[in-house]
């Protein structure tokens, strides 16, 4: 497969209990955004570290287009990273840190410039190549550090934690400005992030990385709604899970026999019910579950409620305007849609 490839990587630093990372397998596709998620410390920075030539895996390969990028010095690989903290020069103006790669590789003065001059462009910041670092907005230095990568054609681009110095609003820019690079000129692209939503949106395939380890890789909506088990479904703020066994495309718990969707595992373990799914019933029909609301907390776009249903408390999100009052009985339909079975062994806290 041509691309970015880990193969089976460990990286323990000198004298840490335990390695940084482990036995990664992953493989970042040509023309296509892969982005590894995680909370701090399981090992994304040193997985970035690992292909750009910045550190020495203790096992394993990492290969572009199939060859070998062991061997290889930094600037050979094709392979530029974007650090988390830009790591601009601050004494030397926008074009001059833009162009510095260049300079290192000695190319001729006019083509730096031209190169320079197209990078302002492509992160439309045309006009500003003059302006000292320190009188650029955070945003703006985020741009600088994204076309110092993107003059130099990298064959991957690395992008740790692009977005998390910036507010909401900048933040919103640059992801749309990220993406538009990414489609109009093909780059393949690997993000690190801890942020779930900006995995989301960034990411084609989405690999979740915990305590050093890739523990489940796929499309978004396959890591929220399908996780491969409890510590994942947590991640993901799972965090009333249900005790039973699913068989069948049945999961028997306390609540009942509950129907499954299609393709679930199973054997014993637990469920998990995604807030967002449950549905409150109109009327004091016979259908659905009876509960009671026992919280009620109100997030801004959502109220999450918690809601008891004969002992065992669940969650459900829903508008700040449906949601009932603590105390209120109510019926509440658990769709197969909502409901993802994760089988043991689990690591319950
Ligand atoms: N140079 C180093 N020497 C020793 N330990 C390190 C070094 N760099 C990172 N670590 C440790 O290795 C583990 C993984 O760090 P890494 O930076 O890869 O995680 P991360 O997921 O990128 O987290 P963050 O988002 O906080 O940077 C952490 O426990 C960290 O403390």
């Amino acid at each position: 497969m041509s691309g970015l490839r880990f193969e089976d990587v460990t990286l323990r630093y000198p004298g840490a209990e335990a390695p940084a990372l482990e036995g990664l397998t992953l493989d970042v596709p040509a023309g296509q955004r892969t982005v590894l998620l995680g909370p701090s410390g399981c090992g994304k920075t040193t997985a970035l570290r690992i292909a750009a030539g910045l550190e020495r895996q203790g096992a394993g390969r990492v290969l572009l287009d199939g060859a070998p990028l062991d061997r290889l010095p930094p600037e050979r690989r094709g392979v530029v990273l974007v650090f988390q903290d830009q790591m601009l020069f601050p004494h030397m103006d926008v074009a001059a840190n833009i162009g510095f790669g260049l300079r290192m590789r000695r190319r001729p003065a006019r083509e730096i410039a031209q190169a320079v001059e197209a990078a302002l462009e492509r992160v439309q910041l045309s006009g500003l190549g003059a302006r000292p670092i320190g009188a650029l907005s955070g945003g703006q230095r985020q741009r600088v550090a994204l076309a110092r990568a993107l003059v130099l054609r990298p064959r991957v681009l690395l992008l740790d934690e692009p977005l998390a110095s910036l507010d909401a609003h900048l933040r919103g820019e640059m992801q749309a400005l990220i993406l538009d690079l990414q489609q109009q000129e093909g780059l393949t692209l690997l993000v690190v992030t801890h942020d779930q939503q900006e995995a989301a949106l960034l990411g084609q395939r989405v690999g979740l990385m915990l305590k050093g380890r890739l523990r489940q890789l796929g499309p978004p909506e396959a890591l929220w709604q399908r996780p491969v088990d409890a510590e994942v479904a947590r991640f993901f703020g799972a965090r009333r899970l249900v005790e039973g066994v699913s068989r069948a495309g049945v999961f028997d718990c306390a609540l009942g026999r509950l129907a499954l969707p299609e393709g679930a595992p199973e054997g014993k373990g637990h469920l998990m019910i995604r807030p967002e799914g449950v549905r409150l019933l109109p009327g004091a029909g016979a259908d659905g579950h009876a509960a009671r609301v026992v919280a009620r907390q109100f997030l801004g776009r959502q109220s999450l409620l918690t809601l008891d249903l004969g002992g065992t408390c669940i969650e459900a999100l829903v508008a700040p305007e449906d949601a009932p009052d603590i105390g209120a009985a109510l019926r509440v339909a658990l769709p197969p849609e909502a409901l993802w079975p994760l089988p043991a062994p689990t690591t319950q806290r």
